[in-house]
């Protein structure tokens, strides 16, 4: 491992013409977090000793599963191979591969020149090596395709390095090989990053303008803000202003991660580094804002800012009531370091005191819900995930319906639901399946072509409510684990849709309404209608369990009456004995809910919500 190099320019005074910006792009498992250690082993930032799998991974919850879940940025000195003397810096932003957070990848991809697009050698091109790719284009980065894990006794370096060279239009040779595990070519990779990427162009003399592409919470120093400077400099202690809000704030401290954070006097042209301003909470630093100077500021923010948008909407409850102010503490925590989540308290008959929670996608719902339960030791039930769904009605009234049981009755003109662009890549014999399934899932096919001669890339419309309940399951069972889904959303479409409430003994229970195509809910209503009648126990009446849309029955079925007398068993005198019996009836009661007059236990609100072929049960992530 060569040493540090003795001489690291200043940080705010780094040469935009040795400064390289550049991330990784790749599916997920593909080998990011494992290059992107290799390469701060390999420039010498990390020691040895202290280097640990995942470095720049630090959520628990990132760690375990594997994934990216925040972007972070980090500087590299590099010498090139061929000329020693000349330290380079490079920036790396690592950005996160799932879908559900393509807009932080869309901005980490806003502050480089260029990109290392990665390719699992023995996986191929894959949906969201695809869905990045076309993200880089549009941002006009420079493409360094690589393909990765080439240790691999599958790798399949000749047959991908060609299908790369297809899709991007360059010589398969110029595809470079690597093992980010082994270390092997990540060299030769360093110094490609040097050789092709562009060093960054910016107007040293203009007003100050740096993009926000990551906002981070710390406990300690309060909100951590990664900027990549566009134009002019930002020079620390000076009063900054955020181009959205207008809001301004003093510079505490100014830096460089390295990949711990490093002060600096401040940040100049094609500089990336990090802000302190002591604010508390991201939404005052947003993803995708400019900062400028408070005098003499830019007039114009650099364009692309967007408000992240919840797509999916869950009602999480505490499994014991009185927990919800701990909930309600939780989320305003997790709320400090998570812009795109929003929520508002909720209040079910069956479920008691809860929150209504929107998220980014079905893999930010179980992330949120495995925080809440893991680092604030919250037992939770979350009702089905849904979308957001616009209604008009005859009245030309709008209502924005993000909870199944709120949606309005009356006379309903147009219901609108929002549609996704999905990309699917498989290998070619599963393109039956795959097509069938996006049928009944009310796809719209849009376009297919063949990456080679065996794999093809498969374009759908599909609704979001038919993708975020078990699709992505379904679609990996259909194709033995071979397909791999990226979707964007691309607007809405008016569809008929209905709501289906289930009835006990006549009464609504508001967590099991679900909204579906009219098409589906005969089969919804049946199932849950049937599901339940397993699961409530007899009562000393008889109980009516009915799916119906608005006053029109669609299912039944009846649990029978019971009379419950615990003592029965109890002939002969033993005092001690009944009052046994009696408490433990008493035990029992404490977990049943109320539900008109009828007693369900909380189990069967958690087996029906948490059930795979129920309404969906957020296990469709990927
Ligand atoms: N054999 C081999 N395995 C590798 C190589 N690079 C990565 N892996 C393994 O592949 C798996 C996924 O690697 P990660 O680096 O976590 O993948 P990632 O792309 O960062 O994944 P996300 O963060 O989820 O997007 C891990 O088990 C790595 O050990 C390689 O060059 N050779």
């Amino acid at each position: 491992m060569p040493a540090i190099p003795s001489h690291v320019p200043e940080p705010s005074r780094t040469d935009p013409a040795l400064i390289r910006n550049f991330c990784i792009i790749a599916h997920i498992d593909h080998g990011k977090s494992t290059l992107a250690d290799r390469m701060l082993q390999l420039t010498g930032v990390v020691e040895q000793r202290q280097m640990r799998a995942q470095y720049l991974d630090r959520m628990d919850i990132e760690r375990e599963r594997g994934i990216t879940i925040k972007s972070q940025a980090v500087r590299l000195p590099w010498a090139p191979t061929h000329d020693k003397s000349s330290t380079h810096i490079l920036n790396m932003i690592d950005t996160p591969g799932h879908v559900d957070f393509t807009y932080e990848v869309s901005r980490s991809l806003a502050a480089c020149e260029g990109t290392i697009l990665l390719v699992d050698a023995a996986q191929g091109i894959e949906a969201q090596t695809l869905a990045n790719l076309y993200l880089a284009m549009e941002n006009d980065l420079t493409i360094v395709p690589v393909l990765n894990k080439i240790d691999l006794p599958a790798a399949q370096p000749e047959k991908f390095a060609e299908e790369l060279a297809n899709l991007i239009g360059c010589d398969p040779d110029d595809v470079l090989k690597v093992s980010a595990k082994t270390g092997l070519g990540v060299e030769a990779l360093l110094d490609k990053v040097v050789a092709d990427v562009p060093p960054p162009v910016g107007v040293k003399d203009a007003p100050a303008r740096a993009m926000i592409f990551d906002s981070v919470y710390d406990s300690y120093r309060g909100v951590v803000t990664y900027v990549r400077v566009i134009d002019g400099q930002l020079n620390r202690r000076e009063r900054i202003r955020m181009m959205s809000t207008g809001a301004t704030h003093e510079l505490l401290e100014i830096g460089t991660n390295s990949p711990e954070m490093l002060a600096a006097d401040g940040l100049g042209v094609g500089e990336v580094g990090y802000l302190i301003t002591g604010v508390k909470d991201v939404r005052q630093s947003k993803v995708g804002d400019t900062v400028t100077s408070m005098h003499k500021g830019a007039e114009e923010a650099l364009g692309g800012y967007k408000d992240p948008r919840p797509m999916v909407f869950s009602g999480l409850y505490p499994l014991d009531g009185s927990d919800y102010p701990l909930l309600r503490e939780a989320l305003d925590k997790l709320l400090l370091n998570d812009a795109a989540l929003v929520y508002e308290p909720e209040t079910s008959a069956a479920l008691g005191f809860g929150f209504r929670v929107g998220f980014l996608g079905l893999l930010h719902l179980d992330v949120i819900r495995e925080r809440l339960e893991r680092e604030f030791g919250l037992d939770l039930i979350a009702t089905a995930p849904n979308v957001v769904y616009r209604v008009i009605m005859e009245d030309g009234v709008e209502h924005t319906v993000t909870n199944p049981s709120e949606f309005p009755e009356g006379k309903i003109n147009e219901v609108y639901e929002p549609v996704v662009r999905a990309t699917i890549l498989a290998p070619t014999e599963f393109i039956g399946a795959i097509m069938e399934l996006c049928q009944t899932r009310r796809g719209t096919l849009l376009g297919m072509d063949y990456l080679s001669e065996d794999r093809v890339e498969i374009r759908y419309t599909l609704p979001l409510a038919e993708i975020v309940f078990d699709f992505f399951d379904q679609l990996k069972s259909k194709t033995r684990g071979y397909a791999s889904l990226d979707y964007e959303p691309t607007g809405e479409q008016t569809s008929s849709l209905v709501k289906v409430d289930i009835l006990l003994h006549g009464d609504k229970v508001d967590a099991f309404s679900a909204i579906t195509h009219k098409d589906a809910a005969y089969a919804y209503g049946v199932r849950l209608v049937a599901k339940l009648r397993e699961l409530i126990p007899r009562q000393a009446f008889e109980v009516p369990i009915q799916a119906a849309i608005g006053s029109r029955v669609i299912a039944r079925e009846t649990i029978r009456a019971i009379r419950k007398d615990v003592l029965a068993k109890c002939y002969g005198g033993d005092i001690s004995r009944k009052r046994k019996l009696l408490e433990k009836q008493k035990e029992g009661k404490k977990r049943m809910k109320m539900v008109g007059s009828v007693e369900v236990p909380q189990e069967a609100f958690i087996a029906v919500l948490s059930s795979d072929d129920s309404a969906g049960s957020g296990k469709g992530k990927k």
